[in-house]
């Protein structure tokens, strides 16, 4: 059947009406006419009859079907555009239609710190590292990638020599790799466990690759020190903190410090001088220490090492950050003692933060600053701060993830 693609959905695939309702093509581009076939809620594309005039070359290699970038195919303009418009209608589904939504912050390419990658052992003994395709568990080896930083994707040609030599890795894993101030800091999940002829050529590869620390843990288990060269650290907002093996890092430093930019100028101008602000979600303190020059800080954060982390760090720098371990799902902040403080921060998982976020609405925090991962997530937890009369003072689109459909957002409300 020929199809007219309408818009593009919030997975990045093409929409069009078809006689059943909205069907989705994968690459396909607002106004173009195509012949497909179609296959449930999809349709695959058999001929192209119009091409947008917004289509663009693919710069990788790899794309489409490395599962990392869906949206190459377009030009940066209407791409900056669709995400921004994601923004505007997830506050609009929250009962804010008008809110003022900024345009959005771009990240350049090869920018991103922070890696999760699949490890595949293949029949040969060799071993491929990349991203997932799309929707599947099949690797596509990469060998080059136009996201993450040049630096990082260097080190996955050498990594997949060594893990071959790797007995931990029988078949199945993944490696997380954090650039750091002090290097690349690499956390392997293997299938089995590390031997000692293992651990010595993981040292040995580290030495190589000037890599100050390669951590090592089964599936989901804790995680332990296999090779240590050196000492590990990594500057945020000029203090030195010191992250664990896989630490929670924001995709990239430019992002980062838009995400920075947009909180410091959704605050109030006046803080009062005994004013505090919770930062919740907290992780190594990203967003708890540059908030500390305006205010006093608590910050929240399930994860133990986390916190440790953030508390030595605000306190080697004479920070006035105070880092708290708390479960937020199981405990939320709630009444009186969200009274201290004038602002609330925070920057809760994918599955957002819907029962703390009512908790906020109830106690009339002055000043809620909600950076979010998840459109659908900020569209259900702004509710309530709507039904208790909060309106939205400052709303900015961060690219987080280039030519992914993910949108990074920062978004100010006020009561
Ligand atoms: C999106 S990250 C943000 C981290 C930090 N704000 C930053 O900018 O680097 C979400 C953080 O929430 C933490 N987290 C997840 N579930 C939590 C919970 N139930 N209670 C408290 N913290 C949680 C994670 O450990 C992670 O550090």
């Amino acid at each position: 059947m020929e199809l007219l693609i309408e818009s593009v959905g919030a997975a990045g695939d093409g929409v069009a009406q078809a006689a059943g309702g909205p069907v989705f093509l994968s690459q396909a581009l607002p106004g173009e006419r195509v012949r497909a076939r179609l296959s449930g809620k999809r349709a695959e594309v058999d001929a192209w009859l119009a091409e947008s005039p917004e289509r663009v070359a693919p710069p990788c290699r790899h794309f489409p079907a490395c599962g990392g970038c869906v949206l190459q195919h377009w030009a940066p303009e209407p791409y900056a555009e669709w995400k921004r418009g994601r923004l505007a209608e997830a506050l609009s589904r929250a009962g804010f239609p008008d809110a003022p939504v900024a345009p959005m912050v771009t990240t350049p390419r090869n920018s991103r710190q922070r890696a999760d990658l699949g490890l595949e052992r293949l029949p040969d003994g060799k071993v491929q590292i990349g991203f997932h395709q799309r929707g599947t568990t099949a690797l596509v080896p990469m060998q080059e990638c136009h996201v993450l930083q040049p630096g990082l994707v260097a080190l996955l040609g050498p990594l997949a020599e060594a893990l071959r030599h790797i007995e931990g890795l029988r078949r199945l894993g993944s490696a997380v790799i954090n650039m750091l101030t002090s290097g690349p800091d690499i956390l392997l999940r293997t299938d089995a466990p590390l031997s000692m002829p293992d651990r010595r050529l993981l040292a040995a590869f580290a030495t190589a690759q000037r890599i100050p620390r390669i951590a090592w843990g089964g599936k989901g288990g804790p995680a332990e020190v296999a090779a240590q060269l050196g000492p590990v650290r990594h500057l945020l907002s000029g203090a030195e903190v010191v992250p664990a093996p896989g630490a929670f890092l924001q995709a990239s430093s430019e992002g980062e410090a838009a995400i920075i930019a947009a909180l410091l100028e959704g605050l109030p101008r006046k803080l009062p001088g005994r004013a505090a602000i919770a930062d919740l979600y907290a992780g190594l303190g990203t967003l708890s220490l540059p908030l500390s020059a305006r205010a006093r800080v608590t910050a929240f954060e399930a994860v133990p090492e986390a916190v440790a982390a953030l508390g030595t760090a605000a306190g080697k720098a004479g920070l006035r950050v105070k880092a708290v371990r708390r479960d937020l799902d199981r405990q939320p902040l709630a009444g009186p003692e969200l009274r201290e403080f004038a602002a609330v921060v925070l920057d809760p998982p994918y599955a957002g933060a819907a029962e703390q976020t009512a908790l906020l609405a109830r106690a009339g925090v002055p000043t809620i600053l909600y950076v979010s991962c998840n459109p659908v997530a900020l569209a259900r937890d702004a509710k309530p701060l709507q039904a208790a009369g909060y309106r939205v003072t400052t709303a900015v689109p961060v690219d987080q993830f280039l030519w992914s459909p993910h949108l990074e957002a920062v978004v100010a409300f006020t009561r």
